[in-house]
């Protein structure tokens, strides 16, 4: 892969933009130094027996950065490129996600060196399974529930119930989202990130008046976030001409047919290396194609700024975590691009999670219209309250949507610690 990424650390730039959202709004120093550190950080070390009978050990990671809004919430990430700055930043960016909104959790991650691609189905599941026990008293329906991120799926989710079962005794799917629906898992979240990145496009494509069908969109990545994105945005009409894995980066100015990629895709082992009928590019040359919206949906700081100023997007949707580092913030903001920050428009998935969490909390199983329509009204609300408060406080859409986050957790996090402090009677 070509990919130049130029590595900062994730964990600064969520520091970055949560102090200028501090500032604005005077928060107390002692509330500051809490809600920037996590709550807890764990790292476990296990082995585990390969196919090929041999032992080998790995490192793992679960980071819970608040749970003032409720049970911590987010995703597991296999990749070699884990680390626990990477996991801090993304575990204190599902704090604000959910607070952005207004799902009832708070916010962890959690992720294990390892290669995915390199490992057997076997070997996925005993990694899985390991984590899972090491971690047997952290997770649990009302203190930490575990998702899907990048390098794992309904497969990894569907260990982990089951382990985590097992050591309890007794089944409890609503310890994990994202998981096969027979296993309790909930239609419509395989392909909710997506969905909701969708949805986040489309409104603000409205905001610069341009129409769907005349537009054009580039996207980096193509796993779950990235395809799912391509797939509904293709259907209203945005022509897609640019998408990328870590194989392969191309090009088509009169548009990629997506569902026949996703086909070229699922016979290919799941790499559109090879796809006919566009041009190879360099991939660090998709993100600077000239079109109306980028899409990075691969990982972190993949925009710096060695390269925002030549940025050609008029809007960048954020669908990873953190793909802007903030060193690239101000020079995108004064090149006029719209950038829709990471904690709104990538928050389909945890919302379609917490769907999941209540259906199986509740023994319940909803349809499919229903979840869409919930998950469409809450992004909207969302989107809607993010640029409002942009608009107030003259601020970017991302400083705005960690006004609106900071303030929520700031608020219930002071009054719980009230309440503790509190001299408590003796009742007779
Ligand atoms: N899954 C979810 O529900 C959610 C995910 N996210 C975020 O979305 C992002 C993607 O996650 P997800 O789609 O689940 O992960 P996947 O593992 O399903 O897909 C990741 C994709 O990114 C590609 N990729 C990795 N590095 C590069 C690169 N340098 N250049 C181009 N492509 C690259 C991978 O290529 P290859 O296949 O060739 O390795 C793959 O296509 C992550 O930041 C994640 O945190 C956010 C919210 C929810
Ligand atoms: O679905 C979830 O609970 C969390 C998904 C996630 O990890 C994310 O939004 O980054």
């Amino acid at each position: 892969m070509s990919t130049e990424i130029i590595k900062q650390n994730p964990f600064q730039s969520m520091i970055d933009r949560f102090n200028i959202a501090a500032d604005i709004l005077n928060l107390d120093e002692s509330i500051k130094q809490k809600l920037q550190r996590p709550e807890k950080q764990i790292v476990v070390n296990f082995s585990i027996t390969l196919d090929n009978g041999t032992e080998k050990n790995f490192e793992g990671y679960r980071v819970i950065h608040n749970t003032a809004l409720g049970p911590s919430k987010g995703g597991i990430r296999y990749d070699t490129a884990v680390n626990l700055d990477e996991v801090k930043a993304l575990a204190a960016w599902m704090t604000w996600k959910s607070a952005v909104t207004g799902i009832p959790f708070g916010g962890a991650k959690g992720g294990i060196i390892c290669d995915p691609r390199t490992l057997s189905k076997t070997e996925l599941e005993r990694i899985t399974r390991a984590y899972t026990k090491a971690l047997a008293d952290i997770f649990g329906p009302e203190k930490d529930v575990p998702a899907p991120d990048m390098g794992t799926g309904p497969d990894e989710m569907g260990w982990l119930m089951d382990e985590f079962s097992l050591v309890h005794g007794k089944t409890i799917h609503a310890v994990v989202t994202g998981k096969h629906l027979h296993s309790g898992g909930s239609l419509g979240r395989v392909e909710a990130t997506g969905r909701g990145v969708s949805i986040i496009t489309l409104l603000a494509l409205e905001k610069l008046k341009i129409r769907p069908a005349k537009s054009t969109a580039a996207i980096q990545g193509f796993g779950n976030v990235g395809l799912h994105s391509a797939l509904f945005l293709y259907e209203k009409g945005v022509k897609i001409v640019a998408v990328s894995d870590v194989s392969e980066a191309f090009y088509n100015p009169d548009g990629i047919n997506i569902p026949e990629l996703i086909l070229y895709y699922n016979l290919n082992n799941k790499t559109i290396k090879g796809y006919p009928n566009s041009v190879a590019i360099k991939h660090e040359d998709l993100l600077l194609l000239d079109v109306d919206v980028l899409i990075p949906a691969a990982k972190e700081d993949v925009i710096t700024q060695k390269n925002a100023k030549d940025i050609r997007a008029k809007i960048i949707i954020e669908a990873a975590n953190g793909p802007v580092s903030s060193d690239a913030d101000k020079i995108l903001h004064e090149n006029s691009v719209l950038v829709v920050p990471d904690i709104l428009a990538n928050a389909g998935g945890v919302t379609v999670s917490y769907f999941e969490w209540l259906q199986n909390s509740l023994l319940e199983s909803w349809r499919i219209h229903q979840i869409n329509k919930r998950l469409e009204d809450i992004l909207e609300k969302g989107f809607e309250t993010v640029f409002r408060v942009a608009a107030k406080h003259d601020v970017t859409p991302r400083i705005a949507a960690y006004i609106i986050a900071l303030k929520k957790v700031a608020e219930t996090q002071s009054v719980k610690e009230v309440a503790l402090e509190a001299p408590q009677f003796k009742q007779n």
